[in-house]
C-alpha cells in the first residue's frame, strides 16, 4: 500500500513534459512522501505516521484539519538540517516534474529547543536553493517570506523587516512576501501597516485572499494595496458570496490569481473540480496560474493539476501550453529572466508536441 500511495496517480506524459511555472508552493506543505519517511526515521519518538501528514485521493478534510496537518509537519521539520533537506528535496521534485521556475514560500520559524532562529531558517532555505543551482538542477528558484496571519501585527512587521534585509542582501533570491495561515484566524486590518511597508520597499505581495467565505471586508481592504498576486480568491465572485466590486477591482488592477484545484477540493472550500472558480476567471481571460499550494499534504504535483484543469474544463493541449506560458508574465522574476524563460518555452515546444 506504500507503493500505491506514492504512485496513486501520474499525469499523462504531455503534462509532465510541459515546461511549467509554480508560483504558489508552501515549503512545509510541499514535503513529499519520501522526505516525510526520512524525517520520521530521524524522529521516531514523535510517533508520527504518514496518514497524519498527507490527504490522499478521494479524502476530504475541513480547513481546520488541514492546519493541524501543518502542525504535525512542523514537529518533523524543526532543525537547520531538516529544513535544508526538505528545501533541497522539494526543489529537486519540482524540477523533476518539469517546473522551470519556482517561487517557494515559507514562514520563518524560531524553535527554541533546537536553537533555530528565523534568520537562520531563511538562510538555510536559501543555501539549499543555491546548492541545487550549483548541482545544475534545471530550475530557477525565488523565495517569498511568509507572514502567518495568526501571529498579528508585530510579528508581521518583524517578518517584513527580515524580508527587506534578505531582499537587499541576496541579490534577487528573495523577491516578495506572502500572507497565509488559517484564514479563519486574525484580520487583515492588523497586518495592513506591515504590508504597506513591504510594498513601499519593493517587496512583491502575494496574498491569500477570500480563501473562505465572509472575508469580504478584509479582501476589500487588502485590495487597496493592491497586491501583486492573489492566492485562491475562491469567494471573490458574486455567485459565491463575493461581489462585482471585488471582481472589478481585481480585473482593473490586472492582478493574477494563483489557483490550486486539488487544495480547494480536498480542503472543501470548493464542492468539486467542475465548480472550481478557475472556470470563472479563465473564461474572462483573466491571468490565472495553476499551482499546487501544498503538493505533499494534498498528494499532487503540478503536472497533475494541469491535467485536472484540462480534463475538467476541456482545454486542448494548445490551451494548456498557453496557460503555462502566460504564467511567466505573472512571476516576480526580473525582466531578463522572464525573457530567458520565454525562450526556454520556445526551445522546448517541439519536444512537448512531438
Ligand atoms: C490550504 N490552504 C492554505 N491556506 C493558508 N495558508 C496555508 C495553506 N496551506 C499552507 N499554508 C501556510 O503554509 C504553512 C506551511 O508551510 P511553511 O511552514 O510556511 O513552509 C502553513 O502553516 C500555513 O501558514
Ligand atoms: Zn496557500
Amino acid at each position: 500500500s506504500v507503493r500505491l500511495f506514492k504512485m496513486e496517480k501520474q499525469a499523462d506524459i504531455f503534462y509532465r513534459e510541459l515546461p511549467k511555472v509554480e508560483l504558489h508552493a508552501h515549503l512545509n506543505g510541499s514535503v513529499s512522501f519520501q522526505t516525510i519517511e526520512k524525517l520520521i526515521a530521524r524522529k521516531p519518538h514523535l510517533n508520527i505516521e504518514h496518514n497524519m501528514t498527507a490527504i490522499r485521493n478521494g479524502q476530504r478534510r475541513t480547513m481546520d484539519e488541514c492546519f493541524r496537518v501543518f502542525k504535525v509537519i512542523h514537529q518533523l521539520v524543526d532543525t537547520e538540517e531538516d529544513i535544508f533537506m526538505v528545501a533541497k528535496d522539494v526543489v529537486n521534485e519540482f524540477a523533476a516534474d518539469g517546473v522551470k521556475y519556482l517561487e517557494l514560500r515559507s514562514t520563518p520559524r524560531e524553535e527554541i529547543k533546537t536553537g533555530l532562529t528565523k534568520r537562520r531558517y531563511v538562510e538555510t532555505v536559501l543555501e539549499a536553493v543555491k546548492q541545487c543551482k550549483g548541482d545544475g538542477v534545471d530550475i530557477d528558484v525565488r523565495f517569498l517570506v511568509a507572514i502567518d496571519r495568526r501571529n498579528g501585527t508585530e510579528v508581521a512587521m518583524e517578518t517584513v523587516k527580515l524580508a527587506e534585509d534578505f531582499m537587499l542582501s541576496t541579490d534577487g533570491l528573495v523577491v516578495g512576501l506572502d500572507l497565509s495561515g488559517d484564514p479563519t484566524v486574525g484580520h487583515g486590518r492588523d497586518l495592513l501597516p506591515a504590508l504597506v511597508r513591504a510594498k513601499n520597499c519593493g517587496l512583491k505581495l502575494a496574498l491569500h485572499l477570500s480563501e473562505v467565505p465572509s472575508q469580504l471586508e478584509e479582501t476589500e481592504l487588502l485590495l487597496t494595496l493592491p497586491p501583486d498576486r492573489i492566492g485562491h480568491g475562491t469567494f471573490l465572485h458574486p455567485d459565491v458570496g463575493g461581489s462585482q466590486t471585488l471582481v472589478d477591482a481585481v480585473v482593473k488592477n490586472n492582478i493574477p490569481l494563483e489557483l490550486c484545484l486539488t487544495s480547494n477540493v480536498k480542503g472543501q472550500t470548493v464542492p468539486c473540480y467542475s465548480e472550481h472558480h478557475f472556470k470563472f476567471w479563465y473564461q474572462m481571460g483573466h491571468p490565472s496560474v495553476i499551482c499546487t499550494d501544498d503538493k505533499g499534504v494534498f498528494s499532487t504535483d503540478l503536472s497533475q493539476e494541469y491535467e485536472l484543469a484540462a480534463t475538467t474544463f476541456g482545454l486542448s493541449h494548445e490551451d494548456v501550453w498557453k496557460l503555462s506560458q502566460q504564467a511567466i508574465d505573472c512571476t516576480f522574476a526580473p525582466e531578463t529572466l522572464k525573457q530567458q524563460l520565454k525562450q526556454r518555452w520556445i526551445d522546448l515546444r517541439p519536444r512537448v508536441f512531438r
